[in-house]
């Protein structure tokens, strides 16, 4: 009974639940790999376009191939006037994850994937759809404004900040976005992932295995962290402040989001990534107390916990930095990691059987039955 409860508890650590040529997560030497390269190799040179061909189709694209397959996700950025009347009808006070679950499963419904050699143009109309999705709502609720989705934009971190400022981006920023991007786009089994894998081997269509995966996102102890996040390090208004303020939650044994990991143990690749461009964003703003803030919060984890900062700590404040409302943080995890979801969703379909672990039961033995009107 007590191996049960420790194993029920042990949220599968440690387990090898299946084989992936997809990405690598906490090695020794090289923290984070898609298909054998460096996640830092990317962020330095690669456009999201190009990595999530990489995941979705095996290789980088040659130049024509890259640009062939941008057009074509420009090509499909026109939002269904039956996705947009869903979305003026969801309320304003929605949780934009749930938004964007609800923009996917309705996407579902009208462009259902009625036959899996059809995977690649459903997955690459999300990938499209995502950034038109969570804007189109948050602009119709927040500004009762009916947004042209189209845009000549032609990456996808650029068309979402379009999309939600009304103007184009400057380069910084569509900088910033790809790299965030690239950051998010994948992560071997992660929860997220690990849930559209279980949906995929049931042989479900590819919206079904998306939309759960969106919802095991959404929760704070992982894409939602960054949000989370944000609302810790608004908090405070000096660095000084913040160090109070966490040796206090630490006491009171309160989760810090933004910190530690399943996997890695010492470091997350992807945080001097990000950290780099949010000290870059700071001084463009010219902040004083988000960034400074941050890298405190990042000082003292370390010194009292031997806890580092994730992906998401530093997203919160680079995200911030380029005007971009909080509660639309996790929906940009959303627009990058579908392109993961989606190369795991293909990957398990190449060698399906349906996964199906099995668990120790710890319940009652022989339970008597007793009828309705005699139970206490
Ligand atoms: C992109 C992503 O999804 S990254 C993850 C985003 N999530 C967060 O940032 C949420 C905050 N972090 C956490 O809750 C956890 O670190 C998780 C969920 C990411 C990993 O959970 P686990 O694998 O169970 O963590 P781990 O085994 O390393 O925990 C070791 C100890 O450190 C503690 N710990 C871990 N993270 C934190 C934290 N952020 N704040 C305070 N304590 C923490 C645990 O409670 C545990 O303490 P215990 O031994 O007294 O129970
Ligand atoms: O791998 C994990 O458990 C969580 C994570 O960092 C991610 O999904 O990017």
């Amino acid at each position: 009974m007590a191996e049960a409860k420790k194993l029920g508890g042990a949220g599968l650590r440690g387990q090898v639940a299946g084989v992936t040529s997809l990405c690598t997560v906490g090695q020794s030497g090289a923290g984070l790999t898609y298909r054998g390269y460096d996640i830092s190799d990317l962020a330095d040179h690669a456009q999201f376009e190009e990595v999530a061909y990489l995941l979705l189709r095996g290789k980088l694209p040659n130049r024509q191939e890259l640009e062939d397959y941008k057009k074509k996700l420009v090509s499909m950025r026109e939002l269904p006037y039956a996705v947009k009347s869903v979305l003026e009808h969801i309320p304003k006070d929605a949780h934009p994850m749930d938004v964007m679950r609800t923009g996917c499963s309705m996407l579902g419904n009208l462009e259902t994937e009625t036959d899996f050699s059809q995977q690649d143009d459903k997955i690459d109309r999300m990938l499209a759809l995502f950034p038109a999705i969570i804007t189109y709502w948050y602009r119709f609720a927040h500004e009762g404004v009916r947004i042209d989705t189209a845009s000549d934009v032609d990456s996808i971190g650029g068309h979402f900040l379009e999309l939600l400022h009304g103007k184009k981006p400057s380069e910084l920023h569509e900088r910033v976005m790809n790299v965030s991007l690239i950051l998010y786009a994948e992560h071997e089994f992660n929860a997220s992932t690990f849930t559209a894998r279980v949906c995929a081997s049931t042989l479900s269509d590819i919206h079904s295995c998306v939309t759960g995966a969106i919802g095991t996102l959404r929760g704070p102890l992982h894409g939602g962290a960054n949000e989370a996040a944000m609302a810790l390090i608004q908090k405070f208004q000096t660095p000084d402040e913040a160090e109070k303020g966490l040796l206090g939650m630490l006491e009171r044994k309160e989760k810090i989001m933004g910190f530690g990991h399943a996997i890695y143990r010492e470091s997350d690749p992807r945080n001097a990534i990000i950290k780099k461009w949010s000290e870059e964003l700071a001084k463009e703003v010219g902040d004083t107390v988000l960034y400074p803030v941050s890298v405190r919060c990042e000082d003292v984890m370390w010194r009292e916990k031997k806890l580092f900062c994730n992906a998401d700590f530093f997203h919160a404040s680079a995200y911030h930095f380029m005007g971009i409302p909080t509660e639309l943080f996790t929906p940009i995890f959303v627009m990058s990691r579908v392109s993961g979801w989606t190369a795991h969703v293909k990957e398990q379909r190449e060698n399906n059987r349906i996964i199906r672990p099995s668990a120790d039961y710890d319940g009652p033995a022989d339970s008597k039955w007793v009828p309705i009107d005699e139970r206490p």
